[in-house]
């Protein structure tokens, strides 16, 4: 175990003593008297493993959520460790915004001069400065020995020097002066919250379009810096979260057969290993059995569904669920053949005669040999993410206004597939973990212009109905029900439901349910 949690040669007391605890009485900061050359030359295995976690992002186009699980094990940290080195790697990740503005006014080149080595050894050294409960000398000693370890000992002078001109203010300090002259709201708003600027105007867009109050732009921007709770599901029928909620997991509050689980690694649950119990956000679970649950407008038929964009399986899994115990078959269909073996894998607690996997493009689904064939169908499209930001601490700063550009192209020709094959009377969920205004309503609003014998259903009422308390259609949903057509004016697709973290403890989900009516003629109104 590395020196962090008693007083070691560096002072540092991690989790138990503030950054306060290093400073004099006047309260300015106390640096080691020790000079770069002289400090320690190994790395700190936790931060070690988190600077390897930076590298991988920035070099290898790597996902920190899947990188990180792998580096702990290699480099054998344990529970504490690993903790730190995960707040350490996703903190300075999420926060590179805010800790590039600071360091931009620390180093006396512009940052894309700076060798990305180093600049990631800046980036952890802020984070642990301006976030951490981190001692300000033993930030400064251990980036010191991590860059001195693993980069040489050549940058060692600049690193102690842009850091210790960091440590001279607090976060809130540096926040107040990046802030000085900055008027706008929305560059305000990314500054502080360490978002891309074009993020938080379409959240902002996304706020005002489902009728929600200006303000809590700067709610949501906070919940996507804090690292969600896992989330628990029993498969209906199938599994039971007895043994989880034994281990210390609150019931859910969203979404039945749910849980809330903070004790630590999963797959030490029996029913986690059995794949009975599964990791699933709320809003995941919600738009699925929302999906599951509400009524076919006109009855008949309902043993035929598809999800269309399944991989890795998580709807597909409890679609597939709800199916067995219904007598239905899910068809699940993910184009992507490593993505399709993840659905397999997820599928298998499910009797096999109830799913059937498929490996195609979900545009062919739109093919005359598929017309009409499905009572209820998935389209969980694949989108921007912008509502999962606090799972995917790098993504905000990969993307861009021109993917959402792409994807919206390819979401409109999912979703027209997904009516060409579902059958007259059936339901098609619209979802996108993503609550961009462009990738959400403009797209069912361009389908639906598209296809004149589609309409939007109640969907706040079906929402509403699946969740359990019965209150989401007055939270997720701007409007009462309004199954007008395009064209009658803005209101017309005020009947969505977009789910959000600081609202609903969920990631930013948007479902819109829609049905068709008869070859050639409109869907009849409930
Ligand atoms: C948002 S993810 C689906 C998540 C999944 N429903 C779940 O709950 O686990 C979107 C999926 O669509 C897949 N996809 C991409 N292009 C597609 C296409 N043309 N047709 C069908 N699926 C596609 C992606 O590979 C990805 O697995």
């Amino acid at each position: 175990m590395s020196e962090r949690g008693n007083s070691g040669n560096s002072g540092e007391r991690r989790n138990e003593q503030g950054r306060q605890r290093n400073r004099g009485a006047s309260g300015e900061r106390r640096f080691s008297v020790a000079a770069p050359s002289q400090r320690k030359r190994r790395a700190d295995p936790a931060r070690l493993t988190a600077f390897e976690v930076l590298r991988a992002v920035a070099e290898e186009d790597a996902y920190a959520n899947l990188v990180l699980p792998a580096r702990i094990r290699e480099n054998r940290l344990d529970k504490r460790d690993a903790g730190f080195a995960t707040e350490l790697a996703y903190g300075a990740l999420r926060e590179q915004g805010l800790y590039d503005a600071v360091l931009a006014r620390c180093v006396d080149r512009p940052l894309d001069q700076l060798d990305g080595a180093v600049l990631d050894a800046l980036r952890l050294g802020t984070h642990q400065l301006l976030s951490m409960r981190v001692p300000t000398h033993a930030a400064l000693d251990e980036t010191v020995g991590l860059a001195r370890a693993v980069i040489g000992a050549g940058p060692s002078g600049l690193i102690n020097a842009v850091l210790r001109k960091v440590a001279a203010r607090d976060r809130d300090e540096w926040v107040a002066e990046l802030l000085q002259g900055l008027d706008d709201d929305v560059s305000r708003s990314a500054l502080e919250h360490s978002h891309p600027e074009w993020i938080v105007r379409a959240l902002r867009q996304s706020l005002a379009a489902h009728g929600r109050r200006a303000e809590e732009i700067e709610d949501l921007l906070a919940a996507d810096n804090q690292a969600p709770v896992v989330n628990l599901v029993a498969l209906p029928g199938l599994g039971s979260l007895d043994e989880a909620l034994a281990q210390g997991a609150e019931p859910g509050t969203l979404v039945p057969g749910s849980a809330y689980y903070a004790g630590g690694d999963v797959s030490r649950l029996d029913s986690v290993r059995a794949g009975t119990t599964r990791v699933q956000d709320a809003g995941s679970q919600l738009v699925a059995r929302a999906l599951a649950d509400v009524a076919l407008p006109e009855g008949g038929r309902d043993s035929v569904w598809l999800d269309l964009c399944a991989g890795p399986g998580g709807k597909a899994t409890l679609l597939a669920a709800i199916a067995a115990g219904r007598g239905a078959t899910l068809t699940a269909n993910e184009p992507t053949p490593h993505r399709a073996e993840l659905v397999r894998k997820a599928l298998h607690a499910v009797p096999e005669d109830h799913w059937i996997l498929t490996v195609e493009d979900g545009r062919d689904y739109g093919n005359a040999a598929n017309a009409g064939r499905f009572d209820r169908i998935m389209v969980d499209a694949p989108c921007s993410g912008l509502g999962a930001l606090r799972r995917r601490p790098e993504s905000r700063w990969r993307k861009s206004p021109k993917d959402v550009a792409e994807l919206t192209i390819l979401q409109g020709e999912l979703l027209d597939a997904a009516l060409s094959a579902l059958r007259p009377g059936g339901v098609v969920a619209y979802v996108t973990c993503s609550p961009h205004p462009a990738e959400t309503r403009a797209v069912v609003e361009d389908v639906l212009k598209r296809n004149p014998d589609a309409r939007l259903l109640d969907t706040g009422a079906a929402a509403d109905a699946a969740c359990l308390d019965g209150t989401l259609g007055t939270l997720g949903a701007a409007h009462p029900l309004d199954a007008a057509r395009p064209g009658d004016g803005d209101a017309a697709l005020g009947n969505t439901v977009q789910l959000w973290p600081h609202v609903h403890r969920t990631d930013a989900m948007f479902l819109a349910l829609l049905t068709k009516g008869a070859a050639g003629r409109p869907a009849t109104k409930d």
